[in-house]
């Protein structure tokens, strides 16, 4: 059940109207929901239940740390790719021992402060990298549990941008390769074997190519016990889709289920890394119109969200759903482009979509709180938005509006 819902004609997150906040905090605006976070996270962990694992929030999807914290008080684990995302899990009181560090160019000084704090383990993606981690853990006189991230060679059947485990991307060690590489790991100082890993892609919305990717882990895990190195965890990474539209992707009970069946008597600990299946439709982006501008051939609502708030769209024609924050109008529905003032072409949020809107009326793109945020940036020297949580009839500002003087507080003119 949405926590996004009309009361009183008024798009309200939980119990708070997204126009009251619109109207205290400004727009463009992002604003989540900390239930909505928590329902989708014990998604997972419900269907777990007793099976011993570790549910990693994807740090990447959602970054904010009021987001993090409330994750952290769950009893999250979290998967990140950088320096920058540790900071921030250390910050919102995330437990190092429930972090995975995923990510193909990990840095020495990156391993080595993920080595200080105690992560659980490193997903590891090339032979290249194994060997640096070998020479970084070794001279500081500690220890890296790893495990290889392996690439299945499997069809996500996703977009192609966000397919992640075909051998002709970058992620990830081929795994007809594992086997050798698992070896040499076994060989290595400061180096112990942990677990294998595999994340196939994004936006998944069937199951069966999770599980063709479990075969081929399995496979895997019966040579290496064969070589005699025996691995105590799989992480299955993230990638389980949401409904933006009309799609049905299964529930991450469906999922567990199918996947604890695929393993039958085998009990190995799992670890699960999903991001958008948790934020994406805990989110929503609020934007409001500046402009109609009405022709013969087409429509713009100018709208003062714009790509550098929320990329998906121009990135990879993501269709979100855009709709009225109040639910009523006298005014003629029309097809509308719904474009932003950053001066791209490509700088739309949603096209043809029937709105019965005017000037200043304000817009809710939903499923926002998925790698929308964490994609902003600073085109045009716009500041990126503000971001909100709510709690029940309470309402955070977890991310203050950047000013426009933050934008090159550290900048310099050249001296006289
Ligand atoms: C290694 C890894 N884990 C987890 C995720 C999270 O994926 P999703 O947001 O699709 O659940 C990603 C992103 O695709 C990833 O690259
Ligand atoms: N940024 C992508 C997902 C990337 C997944 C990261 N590995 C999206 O918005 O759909």
């Amino acid at each position: 059940m949405s926590v996004f819902n009309y009361k009183n004609g008024v798009l309200n997150a939980e119990n708070v109207s997204l126009a009251a906040l619109a109207e205290q905090h400004g727009t463009p605006l992002y604003v989540y929901s900390r239930a909505a976070f928590e329902q989708h996270f014990t998604a997972y962990t419900d269907a777990l239940g007793e099976w011993p694992s570790l549910v990693c929030f994807a740090v990447k999807s959602n970054s904010n740390i009021g987001v993090l914290s409330a994750l952290a008080r769950i009893g999250a684990g979290f998967d990140i790719v950088s320096e920058g995302e540790l900071e921030r899990v250390l910050a919102a009181g995330g437990e190092p021992s429930r972090i995975v560090f995923s990510g193909v160019g990990k840095q020495a000084r990156e391993m080595q402060r993920a080595l200080n704090v105690g992560v659980y383990c490193f997903n590891v993606e090339s032979e290249a990298e194994l060997e640096r981690l070998s020479e970084v853990a070794s001279a500081m006189g500690k220890t890296a549990s790893v495990s290889l991230r392996v690439n299945p060679d499997v069809d996500a059947q996703t977009h192609p941008y966000i397919s992640t485990g075909l051998k002709d991307n970058k992620f990830g060690i081929d795994i007809n390769d594992a086997a050798r590489i698992y070896q040499k790991a076994a060989s290595l100082p400061g180096i112990v074997i942990k677990g294998v890993d595999c994340h196939i892609g994004s936006q998944l919305t069937e199951i069966s190519p999770f599980l063709d990717a479990l075969d081929r882990v399995l496979e895997l895990v019966d040579d290496l016990a064969a070589r005699e190195i025996r691995i105590e965890h799989l992480d299955l990474g993230g990638g389980l889709g949401v409904k933006y539209r009309d799609e049905n992707p299964a529930s991450p009970a469906e999922y567990i289920a199918a996947i604890k069946e695929r393993l039958g008597d085998r009990t190995f600990k799992l670890i699960f890394e999903p991001g958008r299946s948790v934020s994406a439709n805990a989110g929503v982006f609020l934007t409001r119109v500046e402009y109609l501008k009405l022709n013969d051939h087409k429509n713009f609502a100018i709208i003062d969200g714009a790509m550098n708030d929320l990329i998906r769209p121009a990135l990879y024609s993501a269709w979100q759903a855009i709709v009225p924050v109040n639910e009523t109008s006298e005014e003629p529905v029309r097809a509308y482009d719904l474009v932003g003032p950053v001066c791209e072409t490509g700088d739309f949020l949603g096209k043809n979509r029937d709105l019965a809107i005017k000037q200043g009326d304000l817009l809710a793109v939903m499923s926002a709180g998925a790698y929308g945020f964490v994609m902003a940036s600073n085109y045009n020297s716009r500041g990126r938005p503000a971001e909100i949580m709510v709690d029940g009839e309470q309402a955070y500002v977890v991310r203050e509006r950047e000013s426009i003087a933050s934008l090159f507080s550290n900048e310099s003119c050249l001296p006289k």
